[in-house]
């Protein structure tokens, strides 16, 4: 098992987001949750990614209990085992494309050349070469988004969270990318959480939740 969420209840305020949630993901699992807009994806990406904490609940992450880890150590966890592809990218503007990608490799202390080449194939294979030395505000979305998934992939996590990331891509590139990222899950025995609020997904997932009024049902 990678991670495993034990009754996780997230509140806002007064509101329920998201109440007695259950979700595992084993090795070689691709995981996906689907939902309308607004209903609790994101909180819940960022809950799995050890992002944002839960109001209650147990987390499992590879046999050890997050909720009583330091901040430091969550981090550290992260840093070292978890991709998360945002929704929004957040790549930073005053990188190249190339050096937002390598930048998780640079923060575990790798050298620049050495991370550079760690990032070369997986660049080439989400089609990105020819921009890699432009900034983020001269690409399109779709360039952004595989920048962000080169980023998420780079240190060969055990865990990648996927929080909408196709959003923006034609429907070849994406179902390209969907299988690059089934056959990474496969490869590196890691797992694989996407949200979407689309039913592409179901060609890669080998198992379903759907996230409605604050409840996650599998289907
Ligand atoms: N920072 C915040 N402060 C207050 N409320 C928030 C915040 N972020 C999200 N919410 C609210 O929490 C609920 C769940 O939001 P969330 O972003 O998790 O949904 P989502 O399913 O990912 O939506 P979408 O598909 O539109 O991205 C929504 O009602 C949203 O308005």
């Amino acid at each position: 098992m990678i991670i495993e969420l034990r009754n996780i209840c997230f509140t806002r305020g007064s509101e329920h987001i998201l109440r007695n949630i259950y979700l595992s993901i084993e090795e070689k699992e691709n995981v996906v949750v689907r939902g309308r807009s607004g209903v609790g994806k994101t909180t819940l990406a960022m809950i799995s990614a050890l992002l944002l904490k839960p109001s209650s609940g147990e987390i499992m992450f590879v046999g050890r209990k997050i909720t009583k880890l330091r901040d430091h150590e969550r981090s550290m966890l992260r840093l070292k085992h978890i991709g998360y592809i945002d929704q929004y990218y957040k790549l930073l503007p005053n990188l190249t494309v190339l050096d937002n990608i390598i930048l998780p490799l640079r923060l575990m202390g790798w050298k620049k050349q050495e991370a550079e080449n760690e990032a070369l194939n997986l660049i080439k294979q989400l089609g990105i070469y020819n921009v890699r030395d432009k900034y983020p505000l001269q690409i399109s979305g779709g360039q952004k988004q595989r920048a962000a998934i080169a980023r998420a992939l780079v240190k060969k996590p055990k865990l990648i969270i996927a929080d909408e990331p196709f959003s923006n891509l034609d429907e070849e590139t994406m179902h390209q990318i969907m299988m690059l990222l089934k056959n990474y899950v496969e490869n590196n025995h890691a797992g694989i959480l996407i949200t979407t609020t689309d039913l592409y997904t179901k060609y890669i997932s080998n198992k379903e939740y759907l996230l409605e009024k604050t409840t996650l049902k599998k289907k």
